[in-house]
């Protein structure tokens, strides 16, 4: 009988070998394709996590993706608008925008958060550059017309929101000239109205219309849950439009839930594939989405 040979390969090693076979289909299919990844305010709390973030936007970058990021940042608006004694209230998960709220949303977003992810990705050997609706005209905003109606009546009320506004229309412009340059577009959800107004849009909403206009193959929302949840909070892993609507109307989906799932089904109706949305509280959670078998959160495409 021959001696073990000690040069052969530990088996840790031979697992990933196997990882990276595993992720050699979805390599080849997504090389070349634009990913537009939201990154949710309560996802970005933890230093860890916003470094693992930015590690898995560079590696995306180096096999070929073309990532574009979109950020929120709703926690941090909030922090900042308490320190200042200004009151919030939100309404379908919108934060009701007067004009000096607006100013803080457009200083924490344009301003600390998107300087703030730009030094990551940067610190993570990428290249990114930070910018928001209004430069060069990315995105030119509509203020946001809401009813609400109260259980069992049926007279429709006007809430006016102040200044929430959603995209009317992109103008990729900017970002295909920073993605032919190969820099990692990363844009707050500030932009203009035809009126001259900023307007502070849901980070979801921007992103899911940045992705139609880009045409591209995958929205990833990131946030603080698993994924869509069942009223018995079981993970949702496959939905469809015609699920989202009736889980809308049961009122199993509330809050901040429902702009990421209008943006979802409003995304793949103008042509993106697919839209996942993730729990940004798992370090790497983007590739154990897009390089394995086993994808984790709630995947929305057509029925
Ligand atoms: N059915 C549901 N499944 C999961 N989360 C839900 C559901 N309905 C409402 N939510 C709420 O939506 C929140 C996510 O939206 P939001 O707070 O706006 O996140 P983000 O800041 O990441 O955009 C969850 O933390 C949860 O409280
Ligand atoms: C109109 C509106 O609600 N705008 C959001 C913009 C930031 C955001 O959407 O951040 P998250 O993704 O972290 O929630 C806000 O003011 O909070």
């Amino acid at each position: 009988m021959s001696a073990p040979d000690s040069h052969a390969p530990h088996p840790d090693m031979l697992a990933k070998t196997e990882t990276l076979i595993e992720a050699l289909p979805y390599l080849q299919r997504y090389a070349g394709k634009i990913f537009v990844v939201k990154y949710g305010g309560h996802a970005m709390g933890d230093a860890a996590l916003a470094q693992d973030f930015a590690e898995d936007i560079v590696l995306l970058k180096a096999v070929g993706i073309l990532p574009v990021v979109v950020h929120g940042g709703g926690p941090q608006i909030g922090a900042m608008l308490k320190r200042l004694g200004i009151e919030s209230r939100f309404v379908d998960g919108l934060r009701i925008t007067d004009a000096a709220t607006a100013e803080v949303a457009e200083m924490v977003l344009a301003g600390s958060i998107n300087k703030e992810l730009v030094a990551w990705i940067e610190r993570a050997g990428g290249r990114a550059a930070g910018i928001s609706g209004k430069d060069a005209g990315l995105v030119r905003a509509r203020k946001v017309e809401r009813t609400t109606r109260d259980p069992g009546s049926a007279i429709e009320q006007v809430v006016d929101l102040g200044f929430v506004g959603e995209p009317e229309s992109v103008d990729r412009t900017i970002i295909d000239t920073l993605l032919n340059a190969g820099i990692v577009p990363v844009i707050a959800p500030v932009a203009v109205g035809a009126d001259g107004h900023t307007y502070n849009i849901n980070a979801d909403t921007m992103a899911g219309a940045i992705a139609g206009a880009l045409g591209a193959a995958r929205l990833f929302l990131l946030t603080d849950v698993s994924g869509v949840l069942s009223k018995d909070k079981a993970l949702l892993s496959d939905l469809t439009p015609t699920d989202i609507a009736a889980l809308t109307a049961d009122g199993t989906i509330s809050g901040g839930m429902i702009p990421k799932l209008e943006t979802c089904v409003a995304a793949i109706a103008a042509g993106v594939d697919a839209a996942v949305i993730l729990d940004g509280r798992i370090g790497h959670v983007m590739l154990l989405e897009i390089f394995t078998r086993r994808g984790v959160g709630t995947l929305v495409r057509a029925g």
